[in-house]
């Protein structure tokens, strides 16, 4: 029997925590806004890729991300002696690639916990994690979780140093919405991390603890006046801004708009604007959708917190 399993779109870095925050999100509207991929037996290994963005991904089967999770998962049930059955993959590709929604965090979690699940859960969360982030760092030329972690158990995520641990789950602003724009271009996580500078001042320093631990203190005492009103960064933001056409332009204006925080979701181009009415949040979507998609291929859509993770369809 087939199993299928969905895994949700995800806010990288949510502007305070570089590397070390993320937040799954999904449209109020029900629409799902991720992966799925579905593992069935089968007498060869495949993987069929199928869904409006299969023709972004490379042609060969085999330089898709997902084949390689199954190469690593086959890996890891050989090592704990398990037998290993010859399966079909089939990748719904619904996420737009290099989009800053963490499209193949989506289709790592997906695959891994299609196949954990396939194989009545061999592995534990924290194992299925450690192998997702494996995944993740091959694909994006360095190993940050802030996709993977909300991806695989929704919410907002906070990665820890201790790697026995990795992530805890934060209390999330479970009334807030999040309009995320996808402007319709292409910008890779891994060039969009080259343009970061290799040191940062003291100032930087301090400003990034202050704001990152500001904002964790706010989130749980539900304090959104402390969380959004002081809600920069000093890491990443300056430097990818000038790859993201009209993003300076769309942050004054959703600002001035009275959106609680705008910010780069991930490593851009999808902007996401944080308030806590839906008027608001639907006034900005249609502003989005006029002033900030530059191609046909652009999407809009009002979110909350996904609180569920990867799941069984
Ligand atoms: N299943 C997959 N999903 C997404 N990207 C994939 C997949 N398989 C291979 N890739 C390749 O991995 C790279 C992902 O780019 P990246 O900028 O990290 O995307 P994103 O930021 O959307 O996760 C692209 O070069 C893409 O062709
Ligand atoms: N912390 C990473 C997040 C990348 O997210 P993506 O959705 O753009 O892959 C970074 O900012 O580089």
């Amino acid at each position: 029997m087939a199993v299928s399993v969905f895994a949700p779109a995800s806010i990288g870095n949510v502007t305070v925590g570089f590397d070390v925050l993320g937040l799954a999100v999904q449209p109020v509207d029900g629409s799902l806004l991720g992966d799925v991929v579905s593992v069935e037996a089968s007498d060869s290994d495949r993987l069929d890729v199928i869904g409006n963005f299969a023709n972004k991904l490379p042609s060969e089967p085999s330089d898709n991300i997902v084949w390689h999770c199954l190469q690593l998962f086959n890996q890891a049930l050989a090592e704990q002696g398990h037998a290993i059955q010859l399966v079909r993959l089939t990748l719904d590709k619904k996420m737009p690639v290099g989009s800053g929604l963490g499209s193949s965090a989506c289709s790592v979690v997906a695959a891994l916990e299609a196949l954990n699940a396939f194989y009545d859960k061999p592995f534990s969360p924290e194992q299925m994690l450690a192998m997702m982030g494996q995944m993740e760092a091959q694909i994006s030329g360095s190993l940050h979780y802030d996709n993977v972690a909300p991806c695989y158990f929704g919410g907002l995520q906070l990665m820890i140093a201790d790697p026995a641990i990795i992530t805890r789950t934060l209390p999330s602003f479970d009334d807030c919405y999040f309009v995320m724009a996808y402007p319709g271009i292409e910008v890779s996580t891994k060039a969009a991390r080259e343009v970061l500078p290799n040191e940062y001042s003291k100032a930087d320093a301090i400003a990034f603890g202050q704001t990152l631990s500001g904002f964790v203190d706010a989130c749980y005492r539900q304090d959104k006046q402390q969380a959004f009103g002081h809600f920069k960064d000093v890491l990443a933001e300056p430097y990818r801004e000038s790859l993201l056409p009209g993003f300076v332009e769309a942050k004054a204006h959703l600002q001035s708009a009275g959106c609680l925080a705008v910010g780069i979701s991930g490593s851009g181009p999808t902007l996401f604007a944080v308030t806590d009415d839906k008027t608001l949040a639907d006034n900005a979507a249609t502003w989005l959708q006029k002033n900030y998609l530059s191609t046909e291929l652009g999407f809009v859509h009002v979110c909350k917190a996904d609180t569920q993770g990867a799941r069984c369809l």
